[in-house]
């Protein structure tokens, strides 16, 4: 078992409490008052990325602290075993390698003493083959025709990310006369509706599916698949055409062939991958098939970039752990249990619910790397969408209501879609937001700007506690020049690594998931039950009472 530390009893965590007492009662408002060079003290750069995390309830001692924090729990050893391939995630006894597939300037990275290197470049040479066969027409379907239409069926890691990528770099997807040369779906929930409104939309002739599972065992996965080959056998009538319209993405060969998928139309990876950080490795292969290899790869470097600012970074100019610190600060100190992510950016409107999966699935956790309970907060709850819709749903909460959330604002300076005043007009309410959750609105203000508008003395009295905005609700900026492949492959291990220096510090295994394991055993003993039409008995009255009910509904 890894040396592990109690977080509580970090000598930077005592310290942190006191400091905590001190400047808890802290105004934004005074601390940029006081630091005419507050923005440039507290932000970050990394290529054409700005993060500027000065509006944080933060000051110089504080960041110190965080920073020494991380230091006694041990981060820095920590990176290096990951990098080298130690096997950290030690309930599974596997090594955490997302970074290797990455691994652009193809160091040697060791698992069970043997360079994993080649097995990742023969995968991305395959895909690199299969995106252009598919992008050049070269792939026929049994009818003869080329691919027009993907389908990706996977869950969780096997679609959140091809799903957040595709959409986030639509405007990088290879083009035919002027338009995608590919329409991509994605399949992922078991309700058989996922499944058929798919259907509906395609044309088996020119229909490739991409099953995508790490295990090839989820049954929401695999009932999706089997339902798709149903659907196209009905249309292709001979086995034979499964080869030219199926493949499998897995680690799991037996069952891909079980399945019926040629093992020549498999690609592969590793359990070293973790699903939730699986994009980079073959389940990329939907968007490498839709943005062409070529900004596959920039991806990849993207990602690479950003892990060698990782490693190599002294801890106060490192991107990752900085906000990695603030959050621990905000989860810890402050007591707040979520955390926003708020993508100025359309095209990004999955960013959040991506690390939904990334950020909760690592560090939702409650027992440390001892096997002891965490007497602590852990992992926060991850939310968002993108802005300014935001704004007219839940801003009210976060400008006004009781709980502190602290939020990241992300936007590109340059938009895809240069269109008239609006790209001036979401960046103006990027810049606006963080400014109102930090300054937030005076009593004096309110009255006077209620007196100006005519109100009377009454009409003022009444109203003016309700307008009233506290500010000092906290945000990080990051501010990149353009969202491309690269940007966002940086972007995306940014936040991976903010993931993994805060599951350090909180001393918990970030890399695997029993927790998702309790409700599929229980969905497994009562999918039979629901066979027929007899009262079950066998739960609590709740579940007995529901499965009854249902049972009696469905008859209609
Ligand atoms: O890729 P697969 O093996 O089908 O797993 C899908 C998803 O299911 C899990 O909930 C694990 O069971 C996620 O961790 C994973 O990304």
């Amino acid at each position: 078992m890894l040396p592990t530390h109690s977080f509580l009893e970090l000598p930077a965590y005592q310290q942190l409490q006191s400091h905590f007492e001190q400047i808890k009662g802290r105004h934004l408002r005074d601390l940029f008052a006081e630091n005419p060079n507050r923005f440039s003290d507290f932000s970050l750069q990394f290529e054409d990325i700005l993060v500027d995390f000065s509006k944080n309830r933060i000051t110089s001692e504080t960041t110190r602290l965080l920073r020494q924090l991380a230091g006694e729990a041990g981060l820095y050893e920590a990176i290096e075993r990951m990098f080298s391939g130690d096997a950290i995630n030690v309930t599974e006894n596997r090594s955490v390698l997302h970074v290797a597939l990455r691994n652009r300037s193809n160091t040697p990275i060791l698992v069970d003493g043997n360079d994993v290197m080649p097995d990742v470049n023969a995968v991305l040479d395959k895909m690199k083959g299969f995106s252009e066969r598919i992008s050049s027409g070269e792939w026929k379907g049994y009818s003869g025709k080329p691919i027009t239409q993907l389908v990706n069926i996977g869950i969780g890691g096997s679609d959140l990310g091809p799903v957040m990528v595709t959409e986030a770099l639509k405007p990088y997807a290879v083009q035919k006369d002027g338009k995608p040369l590919l329409d991509v779906h994605f399949v992922s929930n078991v309700d058989g509706v996922h499944i058929y409104e798919t259907l509906q939309k395609l044309d088996p002739e020119t229909t490739l599916f991409m099953i995508a599972s790490k295990t090839f065992t989820t049954q929401e996965t695999m009932s999706n698949a089997h339902s798709a080959r149903d659907w196209f056998l009905t249309h292709a009538g001979d086995e034979s055409a499964v080869a030219k319209h199926f493949v499998a993405i897995s680690t799991n060969k037996s069952e891909v062939e079980k399945f019926g998928i040629d093992p020549e139309n498999m690609f592969v990876f590793w359990d070293w991958v973790g699903g939730r950080y699986s994009l980079w490795s073959a389940i990329g292969l939907s968007i490498a098939c839709y943005i062409g290899f070529d900004n596959f790869a920039a991806l990849l470097e993207g990602g690479h970039a950003m892990d060698q600012h990782f490693r190599n970074t002294p801890i106060e100019e490192n991107i990752p752990v900085t906000l990695a610190l603030v959050g621990v600060w905000y989860n810890n100190f402050f007591g707040a249990e979520s955390h926003a992510i708020l993508p100025y950016d359309q095209y990004m409107h999955r960013f959040a619910a991506y690390f939904q999966q990334g950020d909760m699935e690592s560090n939702g956790k409650s027992v440390d790397r001892n096997g002891k309970p965490a007497a602590y907060q852990t992992g926060p709850v991850i939310w968002g969408e993108p802005g300014t819709n935001g704004q007219h749903a839940f801003y009210q909460l976060i400008h006004q209501g009781t709980k502190l959330i602290p939020c990241d604002f992300i936007a590109p300076a340059i938009s895809q879609r240069p269109l008239g005043e609006h790209h001036n007009m979401l960046l103006s309410n990027f810049f606006a937001q963080t400014e109102a959750l930090m300054n937030g609105k005076s009593g004096e203000e309110v009255v006077s700007e209620l007196v100006k508008s005519g109100k009377n003395e009454e009409e003022v009295a009444l109203l003016m506690p309700f307008k009233v905005f506290s500010g000092n609700r906290p945000t990080n900026s990051i501010l990149v020049q353009k969202m491309t492949p690269r940007t966002l492959g940086s972007l995306i291990a940014l936040y991976e690594h903010k993931i993994f220096t805060q599951g350090i510090i909180w001393n918990i295994f970030s890399f695997d998931q029993w927790g998702v394991e309790l409700g599929k055993q229980l969905a497994n003993r009562i999918l039979p039950e629901l066979a027929d039409d007899q009262p079950v008995s066998s739960h609590d009255s709740s579940t007995n009472g529901l499965i009854n009910y249902y049972k009696k509904l469905r008859k209609g």
